[in-house]
């Protein structure tokens, strides 16, 4: 049996591929077990986001400084934003005994991989490009730039999700009720969770 404050869960995948809705229900299911490790970002929040909640919401200049105090586990610019986890989001959570789970870019993932966090690596991928593009376009959170944007960086997080061995698992988030049991089984066996 795992250590349950030894192993984060890192969640990764191309923007709109899923990891959000996913998430969102397993912390539904499971409100004792799981800690979000809540980011930071330079980005503009979305309607309904909440700062603390969602993300730390913050400006370059100040995010900058505490990236050179040494205050991030790892960070990354993506769409012209600068994304990070500090050392105190992953402590918030450890601290009250439940799994720590990051949300991050593929940047982010590798230098998770380089820390000491002692991380599983859980990749969500879309069925195709294209139904990525319709659920982004869907979702109504992108401007016609910033959509393009992710599309394009999507190419390159999912060939790095098919490499083998920089992920535990692979998940298409097809049909999401499928997607999440396989999502739901691989975390059970993993940290020994009755479900
Ligand atoms: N299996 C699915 N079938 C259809 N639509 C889905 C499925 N899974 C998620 N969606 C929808 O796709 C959109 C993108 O999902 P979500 O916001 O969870 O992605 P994300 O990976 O968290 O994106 P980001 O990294 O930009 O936050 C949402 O509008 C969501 O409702």
């Amino acid at each position: 049996m795992l250590q349950k404050d030894c192993c984060p869960l890192v969640i990764a995948g191309p923007s709109g591929s899923g990891k959000s809705t996913l998430l969102n229900r397993l912390f539904e299911e499971f409100p004792d077990k799981f800690g979000f490790s809540v980011s930071h970002t330079t980005r503009a929040p979305r309607p309904g986001e909440e700062n603390g909640k969602h993300y730390y919401f913050t400006s370059k200049e100040v995010m900058q400084k505490q990236i050179e105090n040494g205050e991030f586990i790892e960070t990354a610019t993506y769409s012209g934003n600068l994304y990070g986890t500090s050392k105190l989001a992953v402590e918030n959570v450890q601290r009250t005994g439940k799994i720590c789970i990051l949300d991050i870019e593929i940047e982010g993932v590798k230098q998770i991989k380089n820390s000491s966090l002692n991380a599983r690596y859980i990749f969500i991928k879309p069925p195709s490009l294209e139904e990525l593009e319709q659920r982004l376009k869907k979702r109504k959170t992108e401007t016609e730039e910033s959509l393009r944007r992710r599309l394009n960086t999507a190419k390159i997080e999912l060939e790095y999700g098919k490499q083998p061995g920089n992920f535990d698992i692979v998940i298409e988030n097809d049909n999401l009720g499928k997607a999440y049991e396989k999502l739901r089984e691989f975390i059970s066996y993993k940290w020994n969770i009755n479900t």
